[in-house]
């Protein structure tokens, strides 16, 4: 893949702010962020989230109106956590699909949420004040891969940094982030307890179910499906291995399929994964690298992207990959 190089015009950030994220930890380091921005003598721009779904409009319409010159190159600057970064990546690549002439504009990062699993991906430090200062000394951007599909069913398309789950981690980050208990502990500030809990509930109420997936390969039926991840890079939930190999370089996606037969040993293939990422090896664990794949249910799932919730319904995507300038401290950008 080609290395982007950036013509060297005077960089301008729009910071793109979602107080929220992390369990409302971005808006506690956002003052700093803020003071540390204004001693930089960077130009910048302030764009704070007012509902869900916000920042995917600012950056949408940032990349319509502020499209690089030679004497401006706009870049995004992320504050929140993985989920805000979707919406970002969602703006502006929907402005570029719908006008096919725009320059996607470049993202930065400072991750502030709580999984933080792209930050992990792509060895951004997860301390954002650090993340902040290795940002700024970027001088250009460079692609990576990001996946994109197409849902059949509700006829829309959206992109994803990190992964798609249907099936466990789905119904997991579902109960989770919908749930009383998780309100309950954030009021005492223990707001992180309330995956491991619902990680237990899904254990014993995911049942198997069928899929049918077509990759670069050919077609395979799957009955006893539990688990069914698309992933752009090795993490999910927090730092969780599903891929260890995933790479935002190759041009291609990685699925990872866990099948269950009992809960117990559901559980240790989970607990392989967790501990020793060599989970990948079992029977039960089955891993496809692929250009583009189909992914074909027969019943309503739980699902996540990115870590957002995607509802339960009957999936019918189709997958492929494209590309994203990021504007990131990429010192391994050849081991992505
Ligand atoms: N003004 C707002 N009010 C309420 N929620 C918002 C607002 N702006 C954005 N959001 C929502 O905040 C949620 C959390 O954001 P994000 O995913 O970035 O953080 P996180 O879940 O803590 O991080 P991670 O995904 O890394 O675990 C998103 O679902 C987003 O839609």
């Amino acid at each position: 893949m080609a290395d982007a190089q950036q013509p060297t015009a005077p960089v301008h950030y729009a910071v793109l702010v979602n107080t929220h994220a992390g369990n409302g930890n971005a808006g506690k380091v956002w003052p700093t962020i803020l003071k540390m921005l204004e001693a930089a003598g960077v130009s910048f721009h302030v764009y704070e989230s007012q509902y869900p779904g916000h920042t995917t409009i600012w950056a949408r319409s940032l990349t319509r109106t502020e499209q690089p010159t030679a004497d401006r190159q706009m870049v995004l600057l992320v504050l929140g956590g993985d989920g805000t970064l979707h919406q970002t990546v969602n703006g502006v690549q929907s402005a570029v699909r719908d006008n096919p002439h725009l320059t996607p504009l470049p993202i930065a990062y400072v991750p502030s949420g709580s999984g933080n699993d792209f930050a992990r991906a792509v060895g951004l430090p997860q301390d954002p004040e650090k993340a902040l200062r290795e940002v700024l000394a970027v001088t250009r951007a460079r692609p990576l891969d990001i996946g994109h599909y197409v849902d059949h069913r509700q006829q829309r398309q959206e992109y994803f940094t990190n992964n798609v789950g249907i099936g466990f981690d789905g119904r997991v980050v579902s109960t989770t982030n919908d749930s009383r208990v998780k309100r309950a502990l954030n009021l005492i500030h223990l707001g992180g307890l309330a995956y491991p809990v619902h990680f237990f509930g899904a254990l014993f109420k995911q049942r198997p179910f069928a899929v049918r997936i077509t990759t670069d390969t050919g077609t395979q039926r799957f009955t006893k499906a539990c688990l069914v991840t698309t992933t752009n890079h090795p993490f999910f939930g927090g730092g969780v291995t599903v891929a260890p190999s995933a790479s935002m370089r190759d041009g291609k996606l990685d699925l990872v399929v866990l099948e269950r037969t009992s809960a117990l040993q559901f559980l240790g293939l989970f607990a392989l994964m967790v501990l020793f990422h060599n989970h990948l090896k079992r029977k039960r664990a089955h891993h496809f690298v692929t250009k583009q794949l189909d992914l074909t249910f027969g019943e309503p799932e739980y699902g996540q992207e990115d870590g957002e919730i995607m509802g339960q319904q009957i999936y019918d995507f189709s997958f492929d990959v494209c590309q994203q300038p990021f504007w990131l401290p990429l010192d391994n950008y050849d081991q992505l």
